[in-house]
């Protein structure tokens, strides 16, 4: 029995291109001027000393760091820094009205079923939690963060690695044969996998033949209570 579904947003609910043709370069564009002006400021001084450890350089100045930014955006790098500023950046652009979350039709109607069935809903994705809520609470369907009952990001690990997952049912309290894990990305699902996770694999483009997961095209395609092992 499916107690909990966790799913990606990246490819899973929301169009990769969303991602990667609108909020990325939303805030490429303004990352340099929005970090100079920042820098001394809370949350981005915090944050600037946690890229500093996390590329084990203490006294880079924040020119260096700007181009570290720029280096992990052109290579996409799921730091969790990384993804704080553009969390951050991106809130402007919720809050204007310059775009709102993409999300696939299919999504919102099956979320409300599933939820309604008695099964709790969670995010995992490598932008950070406000990124997430955001997404979700500006959504094409308006804010349905209702319909969550908590959001992961990379501090609870990065997505290929199994302990993520481990750290994700020890936090909400389910067995992991009880969880339902769902994303495009056959090396994440692998790991959860590995952690007991039952799994899903949406394909909303190209075909994945690396993959041994069960896929499906769309969360109609998904019955929680038949899933083929
Ligand atoms: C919260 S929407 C932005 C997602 C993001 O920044 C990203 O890098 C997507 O990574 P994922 O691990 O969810 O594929
Ligand atoms: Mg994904």
């Amino acid at each position: 029995m499916i107690r909990a579904i966790v799913t990606d947003i990246e490819g899973t609910t929301s169009d990769i291109r969303f991602v990667h043709n609108v909020l990325f370069p939303y805030a490429r564009e303004r990352l340099a001027a929005f970090v100079n002006a920042q820098q001394y400021a809370e949350p981005v001084n915090t944050i600037l000393d946690n890229l500093r450890e996390e590329i084990a350089a203490p006294q880079a100045s924040t020119r260096e760091l700007i181009d570290t930014l720029f280096a992990f955006m052109d290579e996409d790098r799921k730091s969790t820094a990384l993804k704080a500023l553009q969390g951050i950046i991106w809130q402007e652009g919720y809050l204007n009205g310059d775009f709102t979350g993409h999300l696939y039709p299919d999504v919102l109607p099956s979320l409300e079923k599933w939820k309604a069935q008695g099964i709790d809903l969670y995010v995992y994705s490598s932008g950070s939690v406000a990124a997430q809520k955001l997404l979700f609470g500006y959504s094409d369907e308006g804010d349905i963060t209702h319909l969550f009952s908590g959001y992961f990001d990379t501090h609870v690990g990065a997505k290929r690695e199994v302990q993520s997952y481990q750290n994700i049912a020890a936090q909400i309290n389910v067995a992991p044969s009880q969880i339902l894990f769902l994303s495009d990305i056959h090396q994440e699902l692998d790991a959860a996998e590995q952690a007991g996770f039952r799994t899903l694999q949406l394909i909303r483009g190209d075909d994945d033949g690396a993959s041994h997961h069960h896929q499906v095209h769309q969360f109609d395609d998904i019955n929680p209570e038949q899933i083929p092992s």
